[in-house]
């Protein structure tokens, strides 16, 4: 272009210059070759057209409009120091408190802003329904998370922060146990939120519904997959105290077994979500189902499948039996310990579980078990939780490998001594490692004649722990529902990007420019002639 103008608009303006000018100033100097066009020939070489009034009014003007839009688009496209809000959540469930602190761009709240997890906190300690008979320590337990959340949101921050507290099965069980003592929980660990500098929201417990629906949500939001209307994942959770199944199914419009539907319009879609909750088949209180089934045959020794061969424990039946999910099966005249040993034979184990669960009864066209209705499973899953504490810990998380063969890898797991267990583990858990058998055997009970999975739906299943860095689980699907933070509506979006609409604004305006110049030039050339005949 700079070659162009050189070749052919300067010479038709011999009177700017005796030698085309360096490429940087030609630009500056076209409007004034245009405008001024070429003079008489007799004032070519006494008049210097850069005194013209015109020509430098123009010029000015010109280069003012230039800088003026070059200003305008990088001040427009400059990178704004980002603000953030902040949201926290307290996931109190059954084994354990954990607190979330979520972050946002403050501008984008509203739409389609992308919520993340900052930071989480686990409580020591058990979790809050665990101090029924010392709700004081409750609270307590939950302020060294709370100074940490301090350090974490800006100061300025802090009272505008949303702060609430969820509570999950642990809490529904005492509260069907003990109401009163689940009220003097809830009252300890309110007057311990209500003095943290944070907008305190309240504690309540979830029902089952909501803590599956919202770990739906959270899943499908951290995967971007409402915002854009793609097909959704369904979300597994399998806590301590209960565990939840929830996905959307084309075989399900909420009128068999409505109380397992939740309806949700979220950015212009609408959602019949299937969800259940099934309180007591939590991994603990599943354990205890399983014990408890067990001695009932004999209730002085437990010849365990499910434990490791070598293992060798005495247990209390006042510990076993304290749960409103067994209560009513301590047998009759029982001692107050029993002998927990295993023999780690994973087909027994799977027999044993079975018993936990009542296949038989369904009064709906098809059952999941327990005489509660479901679906067909429809499309990919994400299971989180102990799902993944589980499988990651005993490298099942590869759901490509086949059924069999997981079953075979399971089968040499709990067939391997305690003593080797222990030796081969030193820094996990005794508690956890006891259980992992049992746990992977019944995780694959649950989930194959639970739910139904087949060897080949199996694969649709992805067992996750976080997602683009949040923790899967209900508590920022709780949080954005809260907030109102998900629009019910797809969010009205300019037609152009900003950088685009600053562009196309721009090129205009030195079009106008240019044409501008063009008009002026015939007005020109007859002032200057008439100048010429005088
Ligand atoms: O949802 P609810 O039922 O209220 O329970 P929870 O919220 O406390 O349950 P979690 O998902 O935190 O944990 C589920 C279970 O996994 C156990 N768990 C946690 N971390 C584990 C790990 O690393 N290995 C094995 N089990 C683990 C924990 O003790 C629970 O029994
Ligand atoms: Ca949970």
């Amino acid at each position: 272009m700079q070659d162009l103008l050189t070749r052919f608009l300067f010479p038709m303006c011999p009177h700017l210059s005796l030698s085309p000018p360096p490429p940087a100033t030609l630009w500056l100097l076209l409007p004034v070759c245009l405008s001024v066009g070429p003079p008489p020939l007799s004032e070519m070489k006494e008049k210097n057209p850069w005194h013209s009034p015109v020509a430098i009014i123009i010029t000015v003007i010109g280069v003012i409009v230039i800088v003026a839009l070059v200003i305008v688009a990088v001040l427009q496209n400059r990178p704004l120091a980002q603000k953030y809000k902040y949201g926290i959540v307290l996931d109190a469930g059954s084994s354990h408190t954990a607190l979330y602190i979520y972050e946002w761009p403050a501008e984008k709240d509203n739409n389609t802003g992308r919520v993340e997890q900052k930071h989480s906190c686990k409580v020591i300690g058990p979790g809050i329904s665990s101090y029924a008979s010392a709700p004081q320590k409750a609270g307590e337990s939950l302020k060294a998370c709370m100074k940490e959340a301090e350090q974490w949101v800006p100061v300025k921050r802090h009272p505008e922060t949303p702060l609430y507290l969820g509570a999950t099965a642990g809490m529904r069980l005492l509260n069907i146990e003990n109401s009163a003592a689940s009220d003097k929980v809830f009252e300890a660990v309110g007057e311990a939120l209500q003095k943290s500098p944070f907008s305190y929201q309240g504690a309540r417990i979830l029902s089952g519904q909501e803590e599956g629906a919202f770990g739906w949500v959270t899943v499908n939001y951290l995967d971007d997959r409402l915002s854009q209307g793609l097909e959704t994942t369904g979300a597994l959770d399998l806590g301590g105290a209960s565990t939840q199944i929830s996905f959307v199914s084309d075989q399900y419009d909420g009128s068999e077994s409505p109380s397992n539907a939740v309806n949700f319009r979220l950015y212009g879609n609408d959602y019949e979500l299937y969800t259940h909750s099934f309180l007591c088949y939590g991994k603990d209180q599943a354990q205890r189902l399983k014990l408890a089934h067990q001695t009932q045959s004999g209730p002085n020794a437990v010849e365990d499948p499910c434990q490791h061969p070598g293992y060798n424990t005495t247990k209390k039946y006042s510990v076993l039996y304290d749960s409103p999910c067994v209560s009513n099966r301590k047998p009759q005249g029982a001692p107050a310990t029993f002998l927990h040993t295993g023999t780690g034979n994973v087909k027994q184990c799977q027999d044993v579980v079975k018993n936990i669960f009542n296949f038989t009864d369904c009064k709906y066209s098809q059952c999941s078990f327990n005489g509660v209705y479901q679906p067909s499973l429809q499309g990919p899953f994400g299971a989180f939780s102990a799902y993944y504490f589980v499988t990651s810990f005993l490298n099942l998380t590869d759901t490509s490998v086949p059924l069999e063969d997981v079953r075979k890898k399971l089968e040499r797991y709990c067939a391997t001594s305690w003593s080797q267990i222990v030796q081969e583990h030193p820094g996990v858990k005794e508690k956890y490692l006891a259980e992992y058998c049992f746990s992977g055997t019944y995780i694959l009970t649950l989930l194959t004649e639970g739910y139904n999975f087949t060897s080949e739906s199996y694969s649709n299943i992805n067992f996750i722990k976080k997602i683009k860095g949040s923790d899967a689980g209900w508590t920022l699907g709780y949080m954005l529902n809260l907030t109102n933070m998900i629009p019910a509506e797809a969010p009205d979006s300019p037609p152009l990007p900003h950088a685009g609409y600053v562009s196309i604004v721009s090129i205009c305006a030195v079009v106008i420019f240019i044409l501008l110049l063009f008009s002026l030039r015939p007005l020109w050339a007859r002032h200057c002639k008439k100048q010429q005949i005088v």
